[in-house]
């Protein structure tokens, strides 16, 4: 009993919670040169929504996101996905946990060049030895409409049609979970309104979770809610987001930096901020 105990992580009630962090903290580094990244946030993820992340350059979503996905480990606090609690897991645990109940996609989209369109959307299953649900497998090949493109490899496809191959793979397994790191940033705004599209029908029409991080109110507009990071707290969030109201609340966190370092100096890292729609940084890659 006591090694099930041991193996058990422990869980939390989490109705309709696809995610939720309780005072989670992430620091790099130490003594003076600590960075606090994550400063003891709650946060609860709904299931069967589009939540979009917001905040200047250096507040840390992608630190949240990583945190959540069980892809960094945290320095204080829990981290559930679902009922099962991450934080404490071992990175084997967790890369069966992200495999089998995560999906992940990057501004990079991070496909296997030497593999076709199909043989990437099925690479994760494939690896974890899981026979995808066919059904459910053509239904998000349709939706994303890549029906006539599975053949192709990466290099024989645009920009946008490869990533909407990351988002079938990252949708394949029916994950209970869809983190998006700046799904749009290497794309063109047509291409982008696509796979933000698509995205939005995962959400509406397949039922999934989506979490994206983004520089864009355009972007976080198709979400419907936004979560507002500064320096490494959730300070604001906003239901039904449009991107005039997105922009309006960017713009205030310039106006508070501009306020609390009169003349530009003083600045910590990460703290330069970045431009509504600019800012394209790269992401590690999945290493699930
Ligand atoms: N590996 C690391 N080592 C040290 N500091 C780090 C590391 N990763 C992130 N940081 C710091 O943690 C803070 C949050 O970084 P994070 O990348 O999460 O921010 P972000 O909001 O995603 O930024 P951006 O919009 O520029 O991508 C920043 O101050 C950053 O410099």
């Amino acid at each position: 009993m006591a090694t099930a105990a041991e193996d058990a992580p422990e869980t939390a009630p989490t109705d309709g919670i696809a995610a939720r962090a309780r005072g989670l903290t992430k620091a790099y580094g130490g003594g003076e040169t600590a960075v606090v990244a994550l400063d003891a946030v709650d946060v609860d993820i709904a299931r069967g929504r589009f939540t979009a992340v917001m905040g200047p350059s250096g507040s840390g979503k992608s630190t949240l996101m990583h945190c959540l996905a069980g892809l960094d480990t945290v320095s204080g606090g829990q981290v559930w996905l679902g009922d099962t609690e991450i934080t404490g897991l071992k990175e084997r645990e967790l890369t069966r946990l992200r495999r089998d109940r995560i999906g992940f996609m990057f501004q990079s989209f991070n496909l296997i060049p030497t593999l076709n369109a199909a043989e990437n959307i099925t690479l994760p299953m494939d690896i974890a030895g899981k026979k995808p649900d066919e059904k459910w497998l053509d239904q998000v090949i349709d939706t994303l409409g890549l029906r006539d493109r599975l053949k192709h490899r990466p290099a024989q496809l645009s920009g946008g049609q490869q990533q909407r191959v990351a988002c079938a793979r990252a949708l394949a397994s029916r994950p209970e979970l869809i983190f998006a790191d700046e799904p749009t940033g290497n794309l063109d705004s047509r291409a982008g309104l696509e796979v933000l599209g698509f995205l939005r029908e995962a959400v509406d029409q397949l039922g999934q979770t989506v979490v994206m991080v983004t520089h864009d109110p355009g972007a976080a507009a198709h979400s419907d809610l936004v979560l507002f990071l500064g320096d490494g707290r959730i300070v604001d969030s906003m239901e039904r987001p449009t991107a005039e109201a997105v922009l309006e609340r960017m713009k205030r966190f310039d106006v508070i930096r501009g306020q609390s370092s009169p003349g530009g100096g003083g600045s910590s890292p990460g703290d330069e901020g970045s431009p509504p729609g600019g800012a394209a940084r790269t992401t590690p890659p999945p290493t699930t």
